[in-house]
């Protein structure tokens, strides 16, 4: 599937770069996407959505690029959840999720009757009449989640979803990833290392913009410290890489 970048480079203002020269493939599968605050996680996810365009370069999912003429198939195929989600107070769980899908190209009906499915996906079947605002934070971001599953996207690019989720929700959460068809691809993007090897396939670590990782769980792991106890070998592992990548840097 991969989501291909080729030298993108991108500011939200100008002389400013968040990401410059970029070149790189968000892979197939199930992805975590992991780096400090300010890398440029949500620039990029934005960057894979189409809701930021490059300002040199291009992002190119089999074939379609994400601007342009292409970039209303490009959304149909590509999910992306962002860290703050767009709520419509005084809406229900389900047309807040029948929205998004008829925003994506649906028809009403149909984005009606998937609303309800994708509800039930992340486990709010039994809360798709409850008004939005009426919901908890974690209860909001599953909804934000359902609202990426609605349209039967390939790609679902995740900022952040777990963010405020209590270990119950967040259980909750992953199941639903791992409930997913294998033809769904995720690239989710978190602070959270806990289970890296039971969820994800590949690793993705974005530093001051640039990429100082992309590989398999097991590639990133080789990376902890020989002494790590097998809880800590992840966050071992981010530790090294970022702190030797930030000395080659500076
Ligand atoms: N709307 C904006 N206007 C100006 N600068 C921005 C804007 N959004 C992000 N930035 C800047 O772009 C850089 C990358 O931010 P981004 O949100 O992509 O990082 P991140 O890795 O997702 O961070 P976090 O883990 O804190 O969510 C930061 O320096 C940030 O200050």
């Amino acid at each position: 599937m991969p989501i291909r970048f080729s030298s993108c480079s991108f500011g939200y203002r100008r002389r400013q770069r968040v990401i410059e020269n970029l070149d790189c493939e968000l892979p197939p599968g199930r992805t975590v996407f992991l780096g400090p605050n300010g890398a440029g996680k949500s620039t990029v996810l934005g960057l894979a959505s189409s809701a930021l365009s490059p300002r040199t370069g291009q992002v190119v999912y089999e074939g379609l690029s994400s601007t342009g003429r292409d970039v209303g198939a490009y959304r149909r195929r590509i999910a992306w959840m962002p860290q703050q989600l767009a709520r419509v107070p005084g809406l229900t769980a389900r047309d807040q999720v029948a929205y998004a899908g008829w925003l994506k190209g649906m028809s009403k009906s149909d984005a009606w009757h998937q609303s309800l499915r994708a509800l039930r996906q992340v486990e709010l079947g039994d809360r798709a009449e409850d008004k939005i605002d009426q919901l908890s934070g974690g209860q909001q971001r599953r909804v934000g989640v359902a609202q990426a599953l609605v349209h039967g996207a390939e790609v679902l690019l995740l900022d952040e979803p777990t963010a405020g989720m209590d270990p119950r929700q967040r259980q909750v959460f992953l199941d639903v990833l791992g409930n997913l068809s294998s033809f769904v691809h995720v690239v989710l993007a978190t602070h959270d290392t806990a289970d890296l090897d039971t969820v994800y396939d590949n690793v993705l670590v974005l530093l001051d913009g640039k990429l100082v990782f992309s590989g398999s769980v097991e590639g990133f792991l080789a990376h902890a410290e020989a002494g790590a106890v097998p809880g800590r070998r992840a966050d071992s592992a981010y530790h090294l890489l970022t702190e030797r990548s930030h000395a080659c840097v500076s």
